[in-house]
C-alpha cells in the first residue's frame, strides 16, 4: 500500500477491526509479510465487539458478524471475495449437547454472548430442522459455567475448538458443527463474517478502502499458500497442535465470498428475516473495484 494509495492526504491510519480467533490469523498473518501491517490502526476484539464498532462508525473497515451486517446493510459495502465461512464442517461453531438434538424441547440452551450469527443459525436449524423450541438464555463463552445451568451450549471461535477437541470427547458430550449442518440441510456454504467497509468512509476514501481490500487478499493468498508455516508458528503459543490447524485453516474455514457464498448469505436471511430486524430479501451491495493506484 503507497501513501497515495492510502490516501495520504487524511493522513490518519484507516481504523480496521481484528478478530481475536485463530480463525482470522490467514487473514492478518499475510499483512506483516507484505509491509502492509503499519498502514493500519488494528483494532483486536471479540466479533460482536468489533460489529459494534463498526456499526457506530468508531471503526472504518473490518470483520462483522453476518446478522449485524444484514441489520445494517444500508450503511455499509462488503469487500468482495473475503469472508469467514465453510463450505462443510467449520470446526469452530458448534452446538455441544449433553442429550440428542431431538430431545432439547423445552430444555435449557446457553448461547455464547460473542457470536450473533452462530447463535441464530443454531437457533434456526434446532427449530426448523430438529423441530424442537429450547429455552435459551445468554451466556459467556464458558463451557463448564454453560453446562452447569444448559443441556446444550452454542460456542464460537477458539473456545469452540477447544470445547469440540478437547472437553467435549473427555466428558462424553456431543458436538455438532453448525457448518456442517447448514450444508447438509441446504446443500450451500455459510458465511459467518464478512469484511466491510462503512459506506460514508468508502465514499471519501475510495483509494483506502481498495488498498485495504487488496492488502488483505494478498495477506489471505499468502498466508493460505504458506498455510504449514502459519500453523506451526500458531501451534507455538496454542494447545492444538499444527497439522490440525493447517487443516482447519486451509479445509474447514472458506475465506473467499463469491456466488455460492453470497447465496449462502441469502438463503440465511430468508430463513431468519422475520424476528432478525431486516428483511428477507435484502440487498447485499458489494464494493465494486477501483483500479489500482499507478
Ligand atoms: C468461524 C467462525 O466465525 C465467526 C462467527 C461469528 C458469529 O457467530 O457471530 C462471528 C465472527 C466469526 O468469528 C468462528 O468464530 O469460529
Amino acid at each position: 500500500m503507497t501513501g497515495s494509495e492510502a490516501g495520504s492526504s487524511a493522513a490518519v491510519r484507516p481504523r480496521v477491526g481484528h478478530i481475536q480467533f485463530l480463525n482470522c490469523l490467514p487473514l492478518y498473518w499475510g499483512l506483516a509479510r507484505t509491509g502492509n501491517l503499519l498502514d493500519l490502526d488494528l483494532t483486536r476484539d471479540t466479533p460482536e465487539k468489533l460489529s459494534d464498532r463498526l456499526v457506530a462508525g468508531d471503526l472504518d473497515i473490518g470483520p462483522i458478524t453476518c446478522v449485524e451486517y444484514l441489520r445494517h446493510a444500508e450503511d455499509l459495502v462488503v469487500l468482495p471475495d473475503i469472508a469467514v465461512g465453510s463450505d462443510g464442517p467449520v470446526m469452530s461453531c458448534v452446538i455441544v449437547s449433553k442429550v440428542p438434538l431431538a430431545d432439547l424441547d423445552g430444555r435449557p440452551v446457553a448461547l455464547g454472548s460473542t457470536s450473533r450469527t452462530s447463535v441464530r443459525l443454531a437457533r434456526l436449524l434446532l427449530e426448523e430442522r430438529e423441530g424442537v423450541r429450547p429455552e435459551y438464555f445468554s451466556s459467556p463463552p464458558d463451557l463448564d459455567a454453560m453446562l452447569a445451568r444448559a443441556d446444550a451450549a452454542v460456542l464460537i471461535g477458539d473456545p469452540a475448538l477447544r470445547a469440540s477437541l478437547e472437553q467435549a470427547p473427555s466428558q462424553g458430550l456431543a458436538v455438532h458443527d453448525l457448518g456442517a449442518m447448514w450444508k447438509e440441510w441446504t446443500g450451500l456454504p455459510f458465511v459467518f463474517a464478512v469484511w466491510a467497509a462503512r459506506r460514508d468512509y468508502a465514499e471519501q476514501q475510495p483509494g483506502t478502502v481498495a488498498a485495504v481490500h487488496r492488502a488483505f487478499l494478498e495477506s489471505r493468498d499468502l498466508s493460505l499458500t504458506e498455510a504449514g508455516k502459519v500453523a506451526e508458528q500458531a501451534a507455538r503459543w496454542e494447545s492444538f497442535e499444527a497439522p490440525l490447524l493447517e487443516r482447519y485453516f486451509t479445509e474447514a474455514l472458506d475465506y473467499s465470498l463469491g456466488g455460492r457464498q453470497l447465496a449462502g448469505i441469502a438463503e440465511f436471511a430468508r430463513r431468519v428475516a422475520h424476528d432478525s430486524g431486516f428483511a428477507a430479501d435484502v440487498t447485499v451491495r458489494l464494493l465494486e473495484s477501483v483500479p489500482a493506484a499507478g
